[in-house]
């Protein structure tokens, strides 16, 4: 599958890093497809306005509906599957819903998170809807989920000035986890919260540095006694600084997490 991620922006220099690094060569080499696309080419006025002021009063601007129909409904017609049907369910499965994802990042969204990456790794096509002022007319989300699954989504309780920030988030997130993405595959395993823990701390040469000596365990060459210290520091430093994330961890798991040290 090669997925493909449609970002709309009035911003759309604002999601260029996209370009580099990993993320830039699996584009390079075809592992995934990332168009961002500028909202303000579906304005039909001179000034290619986006936005205008909020019914019912209140301070800032709320985006336009038109523009953003517009630029959906271009999605989808570059899509070029507009025709896919989907296969039938296998016996007992639930019907596949070819709808591509519509995920739209609000402070008032679902907060994003490594499983949400993980579930947007498995999407064939997801559109990034980044919002700014006061965000953007509801009536879009409702006309979108004719032809979408709509996904309002959080990046965290703060409060970013539009979407772009958190879409190059989610962008990295879940496209790092493509398979060839990333060089190593291994790394994805020990990760922070791929297992509900904090990753453990890492070191590298020299074994002494401004007197700050690496623990002695990482150098004993003793693969298991190495597993263990590392599980170890995993949950004394997940206790200390994400308490919530042992919480949601049951006693069995973490003795499970141990029993495969
Ligand atoms: C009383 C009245 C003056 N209040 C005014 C502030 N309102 C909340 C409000 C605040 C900021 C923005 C700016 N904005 C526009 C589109 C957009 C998309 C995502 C995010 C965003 N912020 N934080 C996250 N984790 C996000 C994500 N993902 C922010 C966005 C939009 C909306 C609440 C009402």
């Amino acid at each position: 599958m090669r997925p493909r991620y449609d970002v709309l922006s009035i911003f759309p220099e604002y999601l260029q890093p996209l370009e580099l690094s990993l993320i830039g060569k699996a584009r390079k080499s075809g592992l995934l497809s990332l168009t961002v696309t500028d909202l303000r080419d579906f304005t039909t006025d001179r000034h290619r306005t986006v936005d205008d002021t909020p019914y019912g009063g209140g301070a800032g601007m709320v985006m336009k509906p038109e523009p953003w129909a517009q630029a959906l409904e271009s999605v989808l017609e570059a899509r070029g599957d507009a025709d896919v049907v989907d296969e039938p369910p296998a016996e007992g499965e639930e019907r596949h819903d070819s709808r591509p994802l519509l995920v739209v990042p609000s402070p008032a969204g679902n907060v994003f998170t490594q499983r949400t990456a993980e579930a947007f790794a498995q999407e064939r096509h997801i559109v990034f809807a980044c919002g700014r002022y006061e965000g953007i007319d509801e009536r879009v989300l409702d006309w979108a989920g004719e032809r979408f699954r709509v996904m309002p989504v959080s990046l965290g309780d703060y409060v970013l000035n539009g979407g772009e920030v958190a879409v190059m988030a989610m962008v990295e997130a879940t496209a790092r986890l493509l398979p060839g993405v990333i060089g190593n595959p291994e790394s994805l395993v020990e990760e922070s919260h791929s297992d509900g823990l904090l990753e453990y701390p890492v070191y590298t040469k020299p074994a002494v540095w401004r007197d700050r000596a690496v623990p002695d365990v990482l150098l004993s060459g003793n693969h298991a006694v190495i597993a263990r210290a590392r599980r170890d520091w995993q949950i004394e430093r997940t206790a200390r600084r994400r308490p919530d994330l042992i919480e949601a961890l049951d006693e069995s798991d973490l003795n499970a997490r141990d029993r495969s040290v």
